[in-house]
C-alpha cells in the first residue's frame, strides 16, 4: 500500500502514524493525526493564496486539502519526508503539473487577484510571473548571454540590443554571476560549473522580472560552497521577489526562510515562522521530523 493511501484508511489515526514512522518512536501513540494545519498558514495581503488544494495523479491523491498563503517578499520553505508532496504542491503554483497528463489539480489558487487555474489564463505569461528553478541546473545548449536573453526575447521585453544587454547584465549581477562570466558571455552555458550553472538558471528566471520564484531543491546537486552562494543569493533576491523553496535540508530551511511549511503524506501539518518550527514546533509530527525520528 502506498503512503498516501494509508492516510485514507479508516483505522485509528495513531495506528496509521505508527505504520508510517520507523523505529522505536514509531509506536508512540501520543502522536496526533493531522486533522487540521496548526500554526499560522495565513498572512495579511498575501502574494499567493492557496485554499483546499487537492492534487491527484490518476486515481491516487498526492495532496489533501492544503491551504496556505505566501506573503510578499517572504521566503517560504516547504519541508517534509520524501514523497510527502512538497514538489507536487510547488508545481501547482505555476501550473508546471499541467505537463503531467494524469495530474489533476483542484482548489483555489491565486496570485494576487489572478486565478491560476482560470482556463483563459496564458500559462506562458503565468510562468514569467511565477518562475521556477529546478533541482538539476538545466541551462539551454546556448551561450551564457542567450540563456539569459531567451525569456526577455520571447516576451518582447527589449526592443533594442542595448536594452537586452542591460537586462542580461543586471540579471547576471543579481544572480551573483556577472564577475565570473562577463568576459565569456558568448561561451556555452553548459561549460560552467554546477553552481555557476544554477546561478545562470536563476539569472534566466529573473531576467523576465518574475514576481515569485519557485525553487525545487535548488542546491541538492551542488557542493557546500556553491550551496552557500545560492543561499546568500536567496536572501538578496527576497528583497525583490517572493520565494518558495522545497528543501530536504532542515539547516537550509532554517537559514533561508521566514516561514516553514511542514508536509506529511500530502497534508500540511504545520506552518509557522521558521524559528518556531525548528525550536518550538506546535505539532508532534513536526517535532518528530525535525528531531530525526523519521524522514
Ligand atoms: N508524475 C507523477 N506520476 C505519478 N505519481 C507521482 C508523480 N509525481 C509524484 N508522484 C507521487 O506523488 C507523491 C508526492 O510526490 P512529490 O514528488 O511531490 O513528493 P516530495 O515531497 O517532493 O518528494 P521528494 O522529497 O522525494 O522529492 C508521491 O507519492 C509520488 O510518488
Amino acid at each position: 500500500m502506498d503512503t498516501a493511501e494509508k492516510f485514507d484508511d479508516k483505522a485509528p489515526g495513531n495506528m496509521k502514524l505508527a505504520d508510517q514512522i520507523e523505529g522505536e518512536q514509531a509506536m508512540d501513540e501520543t502522536i496526533r493525526y493531522p486533522d487540521q494545519t496548526v500554526g499560522t498558514p495565513y498572512v495579511d495581503n498575501p502574494k499567493m493564496r492557496m485554499r483546499d488544494v487537492e492534487v491527484f495523479y490518476g486515481e491516487k491523491q498526492a495532496i489533501h486539502g492544503v491551504s496556505l498563503d505566501i506573503g510578499k517578499n517572504e521566503v517560504v520553505a516547504l519541508i517534509g519526508p520524501s514523497g510527502c508532496g512538497k514538489s507536487t504542491f510547488l508545481r501547482c503554483l505555476n501550473r508546471m503539473n499541467d505537463t503531467i497528463d494524469i495530474c489533476q489539480v483542484k482548489g483555489n489558487l491565486h496570485l494576487e487577484d489572478q486565478d491560476l487555474y482560470d482556463p483563459k489564463l496564458d500559462v506562458v505569461e503565468l510562468r514569467a510571473r511565477v518562475g521556477m528553478v529546478f533541482q538539476k541546473p538545466n541551462p539551454f545548449p546556448k551561450s551564457i548571454y542567450d540563456n539569459v536573453a531567451y525569456g526577455p526575447r520571447i516576451h518582447g521585453l527589449a526592443n533594442k540590443k542595448y536594452d537586452l544587454d542591460e537586462i542580461v547584465e543586471t540579471s547576471l549581477q543579481k544572480a551573483g554571476l556577472w564577475n565570473e562570466v562577463k568576459d565569456r558571455l558568448h561561451s556555452p552555458g553548459t561549460g560552467l560549473s554546477g553552481g555557476q550553472q544554477q546561478r545562470l538558471c536563476i539569472a534566466r528566471t529573473i531576467a523576465v522580472s518574475p514576481e515569485v520564484v519557485l525553487m525545487d531543491e535548488p542546491c541538492s546537486a551542488l557542493d557546500p560552497i556553491a550551496t552557500a552562494k545560492i543561499e546568500e543569493l536567496i536572501a538578496e533576491l527576497s528583497e525583490s521577489y517572493t520565494i518558495a523553496i522545497v528543501t530536504h535540508s532542515m539547516q537550509q530551511a532554517a537559514r533561508v526562510s521566514n516561514r516553514t511549511a511542514y508536509f506529511h503524506l500530502g497534508r500540511l501539518v504545520e506552518m509557522n515562522d521558521t524559528d518556531t518550527v525548528f525550536t518550538k514546533p506546535e505539532h508532534d509530527l513536526t517535532e518528530a521530523y525535525i528531531t530525526g525520528r523519521f524522514g
